[in-house]
């Protein structure tokens, strides 16, 4: 510390003796006092000690004779050497900044040190351009004014002293040591995706599978069910004629029986015989009799049966038509359409007993306008074969009735 006169000459000194005689009167902080009635604390530019040879920064203060006027200077020196061990506490980047300034944009000490930089001004930096004009402290991204590099800077000015202090993480630095400890998390996330992506192509895998199995148990139902029904369908088929065989008969007359019970219907059995079938077959040969029965087959197929009738060979050369629902003289009608849609057929038969010498069938027809329980389905039948006697009885070639009175014979 020291006390200097108006002349610049040290009038009191805290340290050196003798007392150094050299004159200050060129200082920058001098001037500034000489210049300025404020006795405020003034900070001035850092400057070498002419004493110690070491960086300080002076902290002077205007001396004033009673009358106002200039009477020296008093000045404490702080060696920049303490900012040095005060700043070098911090833990810092190579690339890192810290700054102390005076409010005046001049720097008054930086770390990394540089001697050059000391005193410069940085008036230019948007921390006094734009960042102090409007707040005392805060944060932001601007390049430094010292070297240009763009930095993340923490920034306060303080409150009782015309002071700046500024510390600035290198943006790049930042960046990095972001991206080495995100690298962790990013690598591990992404062996959790590669997981996820691993599960959910597993689970994928075996709902295909399960689907693509269910798919083909379908399949071979369906073709399980086709070949059953096929099997069912050959089981109650003739297999010369294409129509319901004699199972599918015994099946169905039951049934139509209990409907037409419980509907209180009538029910019709035509008894269908092939004439002189046995002659057919020894004049025309056993093939050729299997034909004729195809055809006759075919020609009752085009008769106008409902879906509930049925049609079917009933053994040998012997059909029969379950008729439902009819009245006796429609079901009369159907066996006239009948007999007369084979002779129309005009298959020969040169040993028929017929005149015109063709195939005929004779036509054995039971009609019962109410079926009750406890008829079987024999009693029917036998009803339609003992009308079918008569028909051949009578001449073949025609319908006969089972009640059909003697007067008709
Ligand atoms: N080709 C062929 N003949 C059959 C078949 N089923 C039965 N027959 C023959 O049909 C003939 C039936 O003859 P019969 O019962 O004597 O009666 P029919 O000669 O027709 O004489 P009527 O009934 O009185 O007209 C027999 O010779 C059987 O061999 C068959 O599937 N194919």
């Amino acid at each position: 510390m020291a006390i200097y006169y108006a002349s610049g000459y040290p009038a009191l000194f805290s340290e050196a003796t003798p007392l150094p005689q050299t004159s200050i009167a060129d200082r920058e902080y001098f001037r500034f006092h000489l210049r300025s009635v404020d006795n405020k604390l003034h900070i001035g530019n850092v400057v070498r000690s002419r004493i110690s040879g070491n960086m300080v920064i002076p902290v002077s203060a205007r001396l004033n004779n009673p009358d106002g006027s200039f009477r020296g200077v008093v000045m404490a020196s702080i060696r920049l050497d303490y900012f040095r061990q005060v700043y070098d506490y911090y833990n810092l980047g190579d690339r890192d900044l810290m700054a102390l300034m005076k409010a005046d944009a001049k720097l008054v000490y930086i770390r990394p040190y540089s001697e050059a930089l000391i005193n410069r001004n940085i008036s230019l930096s948007p921390l006094f351009t734009q960042l102090l004009t409007t707040t005392t402290s805060g944060a932001a991204i601007y390049r430094a004014a010292v070297d240009g590099r763009p930095r993340i800077f923490g920034y306060a000015s303080l409150k009782n002293y015309p002071l700046v202090v500024t510390a600035g993480y290198d943006l790049q630095a930042v960046r990095q040591d972001w991206i080495a400890d995100s690298i962790g998390y990013v690598l591990l996330n992404l062996v959790l995706l590669a997981l996820l992506f691993l599960l959910g192509f597993i689970v994928m895998h075996h709902i295909r599978l399960n689907l693509r199995n269910q798919l083909e148990l379908t399949r071979v139902h369906d073709q399980l069910t086709h070949v059953n029904r096929t099997l069912q369908g050959l089981a109650l088929m003739d297999g010369l004629t294409g129509l319901a065989n004699r199972r599918q008969l015994d099946w169905f007359m039951p049934r139509a029986m209990e409907r037409a019970i419980k509907l209180r219907s009538p029910l019709t059995i035509l008894l269908i015989d092939v004439d002189s079938f046995k002659a057919y077959n020894d004049t025309y040969g056993h093939l050729a009799g299997d034909e004729c029965l195809r055809n006759v087959a075919e020609c009752l197929k085009q008769l106008p049966l409902r879906h509930d009738d049925l049609l079917a060979r009933y053994g040998g050369e012997e059909f029969m038509i379950v008729l439902t629902d009819k009245t006796q003289p429609e079901a009369h009608l159907i066996a006239l359409q009948a007999a007369r849609a084979v002779a129309e057929l005009r298959m020969p038969h040169q040993a028929s007993s017929v005149a015109e010498k063709v195939v005929t069938i004779s036509i054995g027809m039971h009609w019962q306008p109410r079926v009750f329980a406890g008829i079987s389905p024999m009693e029917f039948i036998d009803k339609a074969d003992e009308a079918l006697y008569q028909a051949k009885r009578r001449g073949k070639n025609q319908v006969w009735m089972s009640n059909m009175p003697p007067s008709q014979a």
